[in-house]
């Protein structure tokens, strides 16, 4: 091997790491795709538009491959994804947040993948005729065409590569898809088209040998074996807010804010004894959360008649974080009102996990150390 190629062989095989952003309108599948990809739910998923309200970062170790028909040998990486609230105009306070929270994963990104829902159809803004009011489909679609014009202005300042990614394809027919891809590829100089199904696992292995061939040569950012910066107790409050968006209707979803107000880890367990009959109980984690909801209407429907809808909710988040944690859970929920949370914005700071957690590690600085 010659000096230039061995030097070409070693560039190319070194490790790789970066950011990849997803972003999109809501309910484009995000959140979807980043559990799909990971093989791991730190998303929680619903078929409400507006289901995720923070950034959620999941590391994804790829192994080398070697070179293939369609894709030159890959080096090993660390794909750092960031899942980001849909894209939409903001009204509330918490809308603002959520906004600051998809600009942020903007920033300083290595590639960004631009999810578009391919069951959507194509809407361009049609100008409006004086004196005729337009009919409520008319309506929708100048919506719709407005957001997704809002979603692309995005990404009018960004440097890195963005790939363009049609997803839910399963859903789609072929032949509906070509008319989409030409309206979608003149929007931006986009590095790549793909098209997947993420709730199918369609089109994944592609998309990632995609981003690898793009991401820089660099170290970890993360150790190998860590899957989020996002401790258990806010993944579980996430796991809780999902079932509220699942079980209840209206306005009760999205007037909805966990958190987690005491996290007690299972203490000491007793060594197993020869003359036990039983297996091993696990041992128990003890959660208390908080629902915040906006009215006291919100807060009956929420507790339901003799509390049904609230067991129901605490059933089902149990269980899935006892999966979550590998331990038991005795979870207790109570409902609070705080009027009109959403518009303030102190309260709206206050819930992101990030500074939960500053204040969390304040307060056990603070306690006096035991003699
Ligand atoms: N058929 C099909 N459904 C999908 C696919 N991907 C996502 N979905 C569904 O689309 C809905 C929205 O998915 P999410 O992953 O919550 O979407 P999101 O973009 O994270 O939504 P927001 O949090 O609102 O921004 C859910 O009901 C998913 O099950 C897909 O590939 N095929």
């Amino acid at each position: 091997m010659g000096a230039h190629c061995r030097a070409a062989y070693t560039r190319q095989m070194a490790f790789r790491s970066g950011f990849v952003s997803i972003i999109g309108r809501p309910n484009a599948g995000k959140s979807t795709l980043l559990n799909a990809l990971l093989g791991e739910k730190l998303a929680i998923v619903t078929h409400k538009a507006q289901t995720t309200r923070t950034r959620i970062l999941g590391v994804l170790e790829q192994p080398a491959k070697p070179k293939s028909k369609t894709q030159p040998a890959l080096p090993p990486a660390q794909v750092v994804l960031v899942d980001t609230p849909g894209v939409h105009k903001p009204s509330s306070q918490l809308d603002k947040r959520m906004m600051q929270e998809v600009h942020d994963a903007l920033e300083g990104r290595d590639v960004i993948l631009f999810l578009v829902d391919a069951t959507h159809r194509i809407h361009e803004p049609k100008p409006r005729i004086e004196g005729k009011s337009p009919t409520p489909g008319e309506d929708k679609r100048a919506l719709s065409a407005a957001e997704d014009a809002f979603a692309l202005s995005l990404l009018r300042n960004v440097t890195c590569p963005v790939m363009l990614v049609f997803n839910k394809i399963d859903l789609v027919k072929r032949e509906d898809l070509l008319p989409l891809i030409t309206h979608w590829s003149t929007k931006h100089d986009f590095a790549e088209t793909i098209l997947i199904s993420a709730a199918k696992k369609d089109g994944l292995d592609t998309l990632l040998d995609k981003v690898v061939e793009r991401l820089p040569a660099g170290e970890r950012y993360f150790p190998e074996d860590q899957l989020t910066d996002q401790p258990m107790r806010f993944l579980a409050a996430e796991l809780i807010r999902e079932k509220i968006l699942l079980y209840t209707g209206e306005e009760v979803p999205y007037a909805s804010a966990v958190v987690i107000e005491t996290w007690e880890e299972p203490g000491p367990q007793r060594k197993p004894r020869k003359t036990d009959t039983l297996p091993p109980k696990l041992p128990v984690t003890k959660i208390a959360a908080a629902i915040f909801v906006e009215r006291e209407g919100q807060k009956a429907i929420l507790i339901g008649k003799q509390g049904t809808m609230l067991k129901q909710i605490g059933t089902a988040a149990r269980k899935e974080i006892e999966s979550l944690l590998d331990t038991r859970v005795f979870l207790e929920l109570f409902v609070k009102v705080k009027e009109d949370w959403r518009s303030k914005r102190g309260f709206v700071d206050e819930l992101d996990w990030r500074r939960q957690l500053e204040s969390l590690s304040e307060q056990q600085n603070k306690k006096p150390v035991q003699e």
